[in-house]
């Protein structure tokens, strides 16, 4: 069978938006700390990130979470959901620091949710709520934009998201994986992917990027 690749708009990102990640966790780093306490918690009882996580690594994965924040690419929508969500990554780090945008975590592992839900009352997140099902059963509205971090292949979700009204869909992932994935979506949407070029002194960030899906 004869296929039309996916062009893929491609664009390095260099260590100034790291930066401007860093200066956001240091804005809101005393309730961002409350968070890591919190999940380092509940990690001892429930995995929800990898088993003996220091507080150094978390840091970077809350750090990694802000990115899109200081790029500017949380502004095409008001509220947004989190999908595979686990502990709260990126949603929670995100609506502490956005907290003029509405964040639903959705994990459809329940007890994850719960630990979730417990961490939102504990910090009175009030802009954050949680929805435990399936993403494919999620009642999306149509102004919703979509985050995931690590959780989903894009056919994979784009296939869970079906007839679902998506316009926006913005993947933490691997760059090379995200390339290989995205080959085989429709020509319906343009498709970015931004690379994180942060140089050897940031180890966790390499090969790492963000991949943007906009519907046309
Ligand atoms: C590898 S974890 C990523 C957790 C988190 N985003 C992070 O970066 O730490 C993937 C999560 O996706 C969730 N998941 C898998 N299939 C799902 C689905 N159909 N709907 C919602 N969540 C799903 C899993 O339960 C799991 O918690």
């Amino acid at each position: 069978m004869f296929h039309v690749k996916q062009s893929v708009k491609e664009v390095n990102i260099g260590l100034n938006v790291l930066e401007d990640a860093v200066a956001l966790y240091n804005k809101h780093a005393e309730r961002l700390e409350e968070y890591t306490d919190l999940l380092l918690g509940w990690n001892d009882k429930i995995n929800l990130v990898s088993r003996n996580v220091s507080r150094e690594t978390l840091k970077e994965h809350i750090i990694h979470s802000l990115i899109p924040a200081g790029m500017g690419l949380l502004k095409s929508h008001d509220r947004w959901i989190d999908t595979g969500s686990g502990g709260g990554l990126p949603g929670i780090p995100l609506a502490i620091c956005e907290g003029q945008k509405k964040w639903i975590l959705n994990d459809n592992v329940r007890k994850k949710m719960r630990v979730a839900q417990d961490i939102i009352d504990t910090m009175s997140l009030e802009n954050c709520s949680v929805a435990a099902k399936s993403i494919s059963l999620f009642d999306l509205a149509k102004g919703d934009g979509i985050v995931t971090k690590h959780a989903f292949k894009v056919d994979d979700l784009i296939r869970l998201l079906g007839k679902k009204p998506w316009q926006t869909i913005l993947m933490w992932k691997g760059a090379e994986e995200a390339l290989k994935e995205v080959k085989s979506v429709g020509k319906n949407m343009n498709v970015t992917l931004y690379r994180f070029e942060f140089g050897k002194m940031n180890p966790f960030y390499e090969g790492k990027a963000l991949l943007l899906l906009k519907k046309k």
